[in-house]
């Protein structure tokens, strides 16, 4: 039998993420810090960890046969991969930005001023795209000091919460793109049925983790109303209580709207609501 290979970050900010979620999958895998390729002993697979950088070449030539990277990194690359599925982790933006005292307020102020950046790719194809002629200064990291330095009048690199913008004297004016962990494989990979396999269970954990299972207590005379507000993943589950009147009521809900639906349901006539994860959902 064959075995895949997938390729994850060895160290960073998607690696914690991405090893979790293979485990959440079921997969059973050491993770020495030390060790490069690690062998699956429940599933035909092997995880090779790698800088980001380089997953999405070895992808596309097919040493890999899936990889877990940011959107930013593959945009960044130029290369021809096919893109199975989000990831949910690994949230953030490209974003042009100046110092706070900077006379550059639009984008059009970028004209004849140097930018520096990690991502200059990217950031090549949007100056050219909105028609700006900027010269792009490439250097490896700590790009927010570059402005501070002297190196240059902007910058364009990732933020999420803003603090080392922050830290760093800088504001954001521009977005160039948004960013998530991304499951990859090379093109037609998806066809492949130990692939698809493992995709399902990434759905399966990633749907858990977007729903919460509730369990919830309500006289029967209010039961209507709280079955009103109440999903499912196909409907919700009503068992008698031991309580003569009273049942209890089981569901699924979305971790998106999860405390207004809560007050809801209390104000509907729900009582000792236990809330509880869910560790995967098969549909
Ligand atoms: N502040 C952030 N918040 C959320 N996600 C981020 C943030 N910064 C970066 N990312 C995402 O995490 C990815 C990895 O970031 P990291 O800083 O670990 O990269 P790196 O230093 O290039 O790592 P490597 O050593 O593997 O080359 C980025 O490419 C991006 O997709
Ligand atoms: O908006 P914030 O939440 O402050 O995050 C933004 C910072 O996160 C990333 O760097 P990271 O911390 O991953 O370090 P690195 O430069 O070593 O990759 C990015 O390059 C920014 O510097
Ligand atoms: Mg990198």
């Amino acid at each position: 039998m064959k075995t895949l290979k997938i390729a994850i970050q060895k160290s960073g900010r998607l690696n914690e993420k991405s090893v979790e979620l293979l485990k959440n999958c079921g997969l059973s895998f050491e993770n020495y810090k030390s060790s490069l390729i690690s062998p699956v002993s429940n599933f035909p697979l092997e995880i090779l960890f790698l800088r980001d950088d380089d997953i999405p070449e070895y992808v596309q030539d097919g040493i890999a046969d899936l990889g877990i990277v940011g959107e930013n990194v593959i945009e960044e690359t130029e290369v021809s991969v096919a893109y199975l599925q989000r990831l949910g982790f690994g949230k953030c933006s490209l974003k042009i930005a100046v110092t706070n005292n900077s006379d550059i307020t639009d984008l059009s102020g970028l004209n004849g001023k140097s930018i520096a950046t990690t991502y200059p790719a990217i950031l090549s194809k949007f100056l050219k795209k909105e028609n700006i002629q900027a010269e792009i200064r490439t250097i490896s990291g700590s790009v927010e000091i570059s402005p501070g330095l002297g190196l240059s009048d902007a910058i364009c690199d990732l933020v999420s919460t803003g603090g080392t913008l922050k830290s760093n004297g800088l504001k954001p004016f521009a977005d160039v793109m948004s960013s998530e962990a991304v499951l990859i494989g090379s093109k037609g990979s998806e066809n492949d049925e130990l692939i698809q396999e493992l995709i399902q269970r990434i759905q399966s954990v990633l749907r858990a983790k977007e729903t919460k299972y509730v369990v919830l207590n309500v006289e029967k005379a209010n039961l209507q109303g709280v079955l009103d507000l109440l999903p499912g993943v196909k409907s919700p589950s009503v068992l008698p209580l031991a309580e003569e009147g009273w049942v209890a009521v089981h569901t699924v809900i979305p971790e998106r709207d999860f405390w207004s639906r809560i007050s809801q349901l209390k104000q509907a006539g729900a009582q000792g609501i236990v809330v509880m994860p869910i560790e995967k959902i098969i549909l």
